[in-house]
């Protein structure tokens, strides 16, 4: 990219990465199944017994029925309004229902469904007629946890599933034994119960671990997740199973020791990011011009719903009472908030009740929300938040942004993002999340909303 005339950032020839550049992958294009599940990405499958032939229809499904359900959990897919596998559920449902049950490295782009692949393998391993502890799933945060048990809940609807949530002031004071089938938390809170005994867990067959490169870096959960590994039975085989959209460089031997010999669906690089997601950016003159382009934005971000981004919770707190004292109508969410204040901020979302939600890190991962047709990131995501603020040298986080971006375009739905830049650290910052995603990233006047609005609007549609 060049500076221009005017002083904005402008794409150089042949300088960003391309969309149409990417390299074809072993696998071929989906056909589309619906308008929604027309995911055109590719995968490359690699089983972890080289002998077998990963492109062969014994390992992928194209319909829910094939895949020898029990009766009740294909009409709990089916009253979820699924009426066929999504790609990843193709090809990741037939290794993972499969006996004996191995590991699974699942990588597959946001919003594409990755959580129902692994909430039927725990509902289809469950021996209901046990009341053991008999699945584990961890998530990096609780608004995450809670999301997943929603979805186990749906799914086992018509089963006798028995669910309990290992996250923060979850349980009733007191409660010394848990006996739910499946057990969905956070690392921390998991190993608690586990330590104390509260959680049995001699008979879990299934560990799953969603967004698993975050919960595997050391530098995030890494520590808290080996932790409860180590205090799985070793009398029998626990099935692994690991999925994010992203999996870094430097977690990916970490994860193939953590589930050994497992079976691996990997995304090409070029494809990290949703098609269906428009990337652009705005030139903002400085941090106060930040805000004010996003007050100006402020009708734009209420015709769906939007999540804006932001590096630390005083800044989330900060514009969102600016707003609010200026007569707009914004919540705030993140850690430092009590747990209880947590969920009814996220279920007021969930419900539509808030238009816009301010937050962190704190929910970039996971959260499936489909109204939400925009997301700001006010400030770029960085590496080693707390200091990077303020280091010349602070490196973006890549894999944050795939994450925080893909709150919206969820399963093949249309969605904007948009970045605020605001000096030439933050624009190279974004130039190299441009690089790394290979997806441009297109420029918005700040000073003609008109056209800004247009452009938005012929975005999503
Ligand atoms: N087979 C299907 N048919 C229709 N809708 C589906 C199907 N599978 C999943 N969905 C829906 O797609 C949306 C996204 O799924 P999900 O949240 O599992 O994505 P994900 O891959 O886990 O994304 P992320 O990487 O952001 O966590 C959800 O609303 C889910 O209900």
């Amino acid at each position: 990219m060049n500076k221009d005339a005017d002083g904005f950032y402008t794409p150089a020839a042949g300088d960003p990465p391309k969309d149409e550049e990417a390299p074809p992958a072993e696998e071929e294009k989906s056909g589309p199944a619906s308008d929604l599940i027309k995911s055109t990405f590719q995968v490359m499958v690699t089983l972890a017994d080289q002998q077998l032939d990963p492109n062969s229809p014994l390992y992928s499904a194209k319909t829910f029925e094939e895949l020898g359900l029990h009766q009740d959990l294909l009409k709990g897919i089916f009253d979820m309004g699924f009426s066929k596998p999504s790609k990843i559920q193709e090809r990741a449902l037939p290794l993972l229902l499969a006996n004996p049950p191995q590991n699974m490295i699942g990588q597959s782009q946001s919003g594409t469904g990755k959580t129902a692949a692994f909430v039927l393998t725990m509902l289809s391993r469950v021996d209901f007629t046990k009341n053991k502890t008999q699945a584990l799933c961890l998530a990096p945060s609780r608004e995450l946890a809670r999301q997943i048990m929603s979805v186990v809940v749906a799914m086992g609807k018509f089963t006798p599933v028995q669910t309990e949530y290992a996250i923060k002031d979850s349980l009733p004071k007191g409660a010394s034994h848990i006996t739910a089938h499946i057990v969905v938390g956070t690392p921390g809170t998991m190993t608690d119960l586990m330590r104390r005994k509260v959680i049995d867990v001699s008979e879990v067959k299934v560990f799953v671990l969603d967004e698993a490169d975050n919960m595997l870096d050391q530098d995030g959960l890494g520590d808290q997740t080996l932790r409860v590994k180590n205090m799985l039975p070793r009398t029998h085989p626990v099935q692994i199973i690991l999925f994010s959209a992203t999996f870094p460089d430097h977690v990916r031997s970490f994860a193939s020791k953590f589930a050994p010999s497992a079976n691996k669906i990997e995304l090409q690089k070029e494809e990290l990011s949703v098609e269906g997601i428009r990337q652009f950016y705005m030139d903002c003159r400085n941090e106060e011009h930040k805000y004010d382009i996003l007050v100006q934005l402020y009708s734009l971000l209420t015709i769906g719903q939007s999540i804006i981004f932001c590096q630390h919770r005083h800044t989330a707190d900060r514009i969102s009472a600016r707003m609010t004292a200026e007569g707009h109508k914004v919540a705030s969410l993140h850690g430092a908030k009590d747990a209880g204040e947590r969920d009814t901020i996220i279920d007021n979302f969930r419900e539509g009740k808030e238009k816009v939600l301010i937050t962190t890190n704190v929910i970039a991962r996971g959260i499936d929300i489909l109204q939400v047709n925009m997301v700001v990131n006010y400030d770029l995501p960085l590496m080693n938040e707390r200091d990077a603020q303020a280091r010349e040298d602070a490196r973006p986080d890549i894999e944050t942004y795939i994450h925080r971006i893909g709150r919206t375009g969820r399963f093949g739905r249309r969605g904007i993002s948009i970045n605020f830049v605001h000096d030439k650290r933050t624009w190279l910052q974004m130039e190299q999340i441009e690089k790394a995603i290979g997806r441009k990233i297109i420029r918005i006047e700040t000073n003609d909303i008109d056209e800004m609005e247009e452009k938005m609007k012929k975005a999503l549609k």
